[in-house]
């Protein structure tokens, strides 16, 4: 078999002790309160299928009440009103605490969505640090420009904070996806109102708190929990948010948009799924191609947009390639998120666990050879093992659409152009790799394909300083970078005459 099952309970609590969870109710304005229903759901363990524990459940009239405290907080209240630098204090604050608080938050994490707990600790929760600090440096750096105009004017650009944010988050990096929406946003001078994902509320809340000790005002950042039909529908079509910011399914993102028309006419950000390809050329380094590879598609369970679930080997190294790739899975361990020998958690939850099984059945029924894995692991909890495909054809299901699991579907190419070919044959367009020494061959590729960002000899490689989103069906706007800031902020231009100018 290729893979270790390892989920029992003794090896995670040798490894480390779960803290009591503390924060389960909605903060709005600056207060944890329960919801006007007096509603709750369960938080779940995906190691086990059994609740954690319950949190307050957000509706409309609960969406409302958060909505009324960030406009209250935008419209009258300091944050907008501060100086850039003053805001970006706050934020460092707010940066300093995630740190100091990082076992537990990735703890949470962990426990509510089956992550990796080494990874949350070194890398998810100091990365929403990070992202913190580098949008809190950017907030006092929010430069208008001066226009000379023409026939005695002049004027000036303003770029004014877009106003309250609605953010409606999923749930596979719970603290990166809070971030990567909320620092540009708190960095603008916005306020907000987050929603996380059902599958993950708890670390949500936890930011919530550490906030309010940072020092941002009541009001400014509001988390409600809850499901999306109710409080994600809610925020779309609330004619008091002035943008919505969402990252998750294609399906969704749609209905986002729709409400959003069909309300106040609310620009809207989606970051939606994909179908990236990973495109190995004959003269790369195999060990480094197989590495990047299979890490491409089983890093966080292949449940992270970009997974390059559509790999595509030159035939030269084709054979070489899936021996070494077999070798991988073999060595991949499977088990509890808090064991540091394990390389694979459980998927976040029961609907995501059944639909990648039934991806997995689709793929055997379509015809397409299983190398490795294509069942679950062990009896409790949301395990399966790392799946590789080859033999697939274009058109079955698993090649088209996102299975946000470890699934691969591995495929051999010729030439360079039917590999562009190949690779641009998706409705998706958010990520891209490409392995080669070949500098020409890494240029003409690179440019040829119609993704958001593209990998050269490496994947996954993000970094808050580089922009990345979708071309085509993966959506529109930008994550990362000060292309993210400008998402939440909006020109005004001013103009004045002027006399007696000396030149036009
Ligand atoms: N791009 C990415 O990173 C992600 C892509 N996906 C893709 O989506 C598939 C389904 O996952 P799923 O969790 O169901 O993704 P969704 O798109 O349903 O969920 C993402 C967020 O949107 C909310 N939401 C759901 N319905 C609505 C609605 N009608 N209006 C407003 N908000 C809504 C969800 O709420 P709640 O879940 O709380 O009910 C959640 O907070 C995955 O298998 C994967 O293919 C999923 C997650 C992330
Ligand atoms: C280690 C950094 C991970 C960044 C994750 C960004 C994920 C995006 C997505 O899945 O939508």
């Amino acid at each position: 078999m290729a893979s270790e099952y390892n989920g029992s309970s003794k090896a995670s609590e040798s490894v480390f002790k779960i803290p009591p969870i503390k924060f389960t109710k909605l903060f709005i304005n600056g207060k944890f309160v329960d919801s006007v229903s007096g509603k709750t759901f369960e938080a779940i363990d995906p190691r086990t299928g059994e609740a954690i524990t319950r949190v307050s459940e957000g509706d409309t009239e609960d969406i409302d009440l958060a909505v009324k405290a960030a406009r209250q907080a935008f419209d009258h209240g300091p944050w907008p009103r501060m100086s850039g630098s003053e805001r970006g204090m706050i934020m460092m604050k707010f940066a300093d605490l995630i740190e100091k608080n990082v076992e537990e938050l990735a703890a949470l994490d962990a426990i509510n969505g089956g992550k990796l707990f080494s990874h949350c600790k070194a890398m998810d929760i100091p990365g929403a640090a990070r992202n913190l600090r580098y949008y809190a440096g950017a907030a006092d750096k929010i430069h208008g420009t001066v226009l000379k105009l023409s026939k005695g004017f002049q004027g000036y650009t303003l770029r004014e904070p877009i106003g309250v944010v609605g953010s409606i988050i999923p749930w596979n990096f719970p603290a990166i996806m809070f971030f990567m929406k909320a620092s540009p946003a708190l960095a603008a001078g916005c306020s907000m109102v987050v929603k996380p994902a059902e599958q993950t509320p708890l670390s949500a809340l936890y930011y919530a708190y550490l906030a309010k000790l940072a020092g941002l005002p009541d009001g400014v950042l509001n988390v409600v929990t809850g499901f999306g039909e109710t409080a994600g529908a809610a925020i779309s079509s609330h004619m008091d948010i002035d943008k919505v910011t969402f990252t998750g399914s294609t399906e969704v993102g749609r209905k986002i948009m729709a409400a959003a028309a069909a309300s106040n006419l609310k620009p809207v950000s989606l970051e939606l799924g994909g179908k990236s390809p990973l495109l190995i050329f004959e003269d790369a380094d195999i060990d480094q191609a197989v590495n990047i590879a299979f890490n491409a598609i089983f890093y966080n369970k292949g449940e992270i947009c970009v997974a390059s679930s559509r790999v595509y080997v030159q035939e030269g190294i084709y054979q070489t390639f899936v021996k070494k790739l077999v070798e991988k899975a073999n060595a991949w361990v499977i088990g509890d998120p808090f064991d540091p020998r394990v390389n694979q958690g459980p998927q976040t939850d029961k609907k995501q666990f059944e639909k990648i099984l039934s991806y997995i059945e689709h793929g055997k029924r379509e015809g397409a050879t299983l190398l490795t894995g294509g069942k679950r692991l062990g009896s409790k909890g949301f395990y399966i093992e790392p799946t590789i495909f080859t033999d697939v054809k274009e058109d079955m299901t698993i090649a088209k659409e996102e299975i946000f699991g470890p699934v691969m579907s591995l495929m051999k190419f010729k030439t360079m152009e039917e590999a562009i070919k190949r690779a641009n044959n998706t409705t998706y367009g958010l990520a891209a790799g490409v392995i080669t020494k070949n500098l020409n061959v890494a240029n003409t590729v690179s440019r040829s394909i119609r993704a958001g960002i593209i990998w050269l000899n490496c994947y996954t490689a993000f970094d808050v300083d580089c922009p990345y989103g979708g071309y085509k069906m993966s959506g529109f706007g930008r994550e990362f970078g000060l292309d993210a800031l400008n998402q939440y902020l909006q020109i005004k231009s001013i103009v004045t005459p002027i006399h007696d100018s000396p030149w036009h």
